[in-house]
């Protein structure tokens, strides 16, 4: 008996003749002589392979064999056991997306695509499946769910704010003063955003504005687009600053609260959502006859569901234990309590132009594959019960607690929790990535806990006179 599996249609696609002559003709002409096949794994780390250029065709057809550690974010817990790994040299099939070939500004010999990982086809039962824990592959089918279920597709812009450390890089700061939006700050960091803007406007960014937050704080924007592509330019975008920060030999560092009394970094999504295509597509959080702000009744409801479901993605909006500094620093624009405001910074959920939805959860060190699918969902069981969100916050929200929703899990387990209770947010997963992730970050959290930190020395060593 054989039935097409979605590595066979995956692979079927690619071997389209035209489309492959048309892909093969392009890489020639770029020149590239090695081809990065990657995708990332549940934490969001940039795994793959390169390969030789002259074996495109094959590796567009076949794919390649990735290690299945790879996708498994592979690491040794604390009893010294291997998570995730196993001692088979299990091999998955990680199949190219034709469309996300593109040539690396910074050495035009390599070029790269971003793959789907099946489960190799000699596994009789799972063979040819998508594999359970991509999470890229995953966020393409929730959102087409999605789509067919609505007729509605997400777009989304987002905002990865990053700390730049190293010789050259030091801005000094008076005493009560900041050195936020000072173009001295800016020309410090010249360096830095010339490289990566050129670099991202090279991959297809198109990049719109940036600016200079608090010490060392850059924060580069690039024009919204479909979640999925956006989903793979902020990981994109995460390896153009790594590399820009090799090239200047200086620190890039997505770390979502690198110190106390400063800003975090943050990653907000900004949140659309459209029905049709092209010139044709239509905003429905927005009335376009309304100029004051204002919501639609499905903005409302998109409003409530990810309210109602903040608690439950919270893991994966602020997935390290570094994350929960972030929302407990309150007055630094990271929200604290679950909700929602026109215009409104301290909120979860600032309504930031009409029609646009500012979800300011995320931290810099997101996996935007998991932050968008849930997000789907939330929004989807927002509109599927028309979830009221109450009224909007007035004033801040770091003083004063309005009460119609809980409180936001404030340590890194508690969002565990949340998350594993939430079956909307937790559905939206393979129970398998629900299950790995749960343990990798368990286990992140349990080693955290056993780690004696400076603020404990310094708090319960006796000082004696
Ligand atoms: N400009 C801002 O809103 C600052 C946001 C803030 N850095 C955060 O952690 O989310």
């Amino acid at each position: 008996m054989s039935t097409t599996t979605a590595l066979d249609e995956h692979k079927e696609r690619n071997a389209d003749e035209a489309a492959l002559r048309d892909l093969t003709a392009r890489v020639e002409e770029s020149g590239v002589e090695f081809v990065y096949y990657q995708t990332v794994s549940l934490t969001g780390r940039v795994v793959g392979k390169v390969v030789p250029a002259r074996h495109l065709r094959r590796n567009l057809e076949r794919g390649v064999n990735l290690h299945r550690t790879a996708m498994s974010d592979l690491q040794v817990d604390r009893f010294g056991a291997l998570l995730g790994g196993g001692t088979e040299a299990a091999e998955f099939t990680a199949m190219p997306d034709p469309e996300t070939f593109a040539v690396l500004p910074w050495d035009t010999t390599v070029g790269r695509f971003l793959c789907r990982v099946y489960e190799p086809g000699h596994r009789p039962e799972v063979g040819g499946r998508p594999l359970a824990t991509d999470a890229r592959s995953n966020l393409r089918r929730v959102h087409a769910a999605f789509t067919e279920a609505t007729g509605l597709r997400l777009r989304s812009g987002c905002e990865p704010e990053m700390t730049w450390t190293g010789p050259g890089l030091d801005v000094h700061v008076k005493p009560g003063s900041s050195p936020s939006y000072h173009v001295d700050s800016l020309e410090v960091m010249r360096p830095v955003y010339q490289r990566v803007i050129r670099y991202a406007q090279a991959l297809g960014f198109d990049m719109i504005e940036g600016d200079y937050e608090d010490p060392g704080q850059l924060e580069l924007n690039w024009l919204f687009d479909d979640a999925d592509a956006t989903a793979d330019r902020v990981v994109t975008y995460r390896q153009i600053c790594r590399q820009v920060a090799r090239e200047l030999g200086v620190t890039a560092s997505f770390m979502p609260k690198p110190a106390a009394g400063v800003m975090g970094n943050g990653c907000h999504h900004n949140l659309s959502l459209w029905r049709g295509t092209g010139d044709d597509a239509e905003n429905v959080l927005a009335d376009p006859g309304v100029t004051e702000m204002h919501l639609t009744d499905l903005g409302r409801h998109a409003v409530g569901g990810i309210l109602s479901h903040a608690a439950g993605m919270m893991a994966l909006m602020g997935p390290t234990v570094n994350s929960y500094k972030r929302y407990w620093d309150a007055g630094q624009f990271a929200p604290s309590q679950i909700n929602w405001g026109m215009d409104n910074k301290t909120c979860t959920v600032r309504l930031s132009a009409n029609g646009r939805l500012e979800c300011k959860l995320p931290d810099a060190s997101v996996n935007p594959y998991l932050s968008h699918a849930a997000l789907i969902s939330a929004i989807k069981d927002g509109l599927d019960h028309a979830i009221d969100p109450g009224p909007p916050q007035a004033g801040s929200s770091y003083e004063g607690a309005p009460g119609k929703f809980e409180p936001l899990p404030l340590t890194l387990r508690d969002a565990l929790d949340a998350f594993a209770a939430d079956s909307v947010v937790r559905g939206t997963f393979p129970e398998e990535m629900a299950e790995l992730y749960l343990e990798l970050k368990g286990d992140e959290w349990a080693r955290f806990c056993g780690h004696i930190t400076d603020w404990e020395r310094e708090m319960y060593t006796e000082h004696l006179p």
